[in-house]
């Protein structure tokens, strides 16, 4: 492994759910799209219409580890809805194996304050917790739900995010835990570069 100050945070991370368990989950493997990482050859159609809108060219590129299967449904209602916090440790070692050679920031998707405080937790910032990667905050979230709207709805949103004013790094990478239209993380990714960001990935447990 190539030594850098992320590898640092790197131990080894023990398994938190059986093998059986584990494998109900399907991996994001072979070809996927440069930009969001869905099971299409080349650039899928939804970024394929981001790259026609003035979030064209954003996002350098981007991975999602996971499908939006049965089992992940499952797993993905209880760790967030249900607040099953524990529940961070299921991927630690794959978020941790994922990022941890990344030269990038690792900027966290927020959470509105208000919905945190209902939530009583940030599910992304649990993740990458449990796989003991670094991250920075930079954005503010305002109030609304994607997770309530339509596709077209998500994706005629009005600006999700503001600058939280802190210092941004030249290159980032975005992370949150479910990528659905590319909404958020295209509203994301304008305000850092307006901010300052140079280079933008993202990085997404599922793709839904
Ligand atoms: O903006 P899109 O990609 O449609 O939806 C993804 C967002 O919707 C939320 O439930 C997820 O946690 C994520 O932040």
């Amino acid at each position: 492994m190539q030594a850098s100050w992320r590898s640092l945070f790197m131990n080894d991370l023990n398994e938190a759910v059986c093998t059986k368990c584990k494998a109900e989950f399907e991996s994001i493997t072979g070809n996927a799209c440069l930009y969001c990482g869905a099971l299409e050859d080349g650039v899928c159609r939804d970024c394929l219409y981001w790259e026609q809108t003035e979030y064209a060219g954003l996002i350098t590129k981007g991975q999602c580890l996971y499908r939006y299967n049965a089992a992940m449904q499952t797993y993905f209602h209880q760790y967030k809805f249900l607040q099953d916090v524990i529940l961070s440790e299921v991927f630690a070692k794959e978020v941790q194996h994922a990022l941890a050679k990344v030269e990038a920031v690792i900027v966290p998707i927020p959470m509105n304050p208000k919905k945190l405080k209902e939530r009583t937790f940030a599910q992304v910032d649990a993740m990458l917790e449990s796989a003991r990667l670094p991250y920075k905050h930079l954005l503010t979230k305002n109030e609304d739900v994607q997770g309530k709207k339509t596709k077209t709805e998500r994706m005629a949103s009005a600006p999700l995010f503001q600058w939280n004013g802190e210092a941004v790094p030249k290159k980032v990478i975005l992370v949150d835990d479910l990528y659905t239209t590319g909404t958020t993380m295209r509203h994301a990714a304008k305000v850092l570069k307006s901010a300052g960001a140079e280079e933008i990935e993202l990085f997404c447990l599922i793709r839904g």
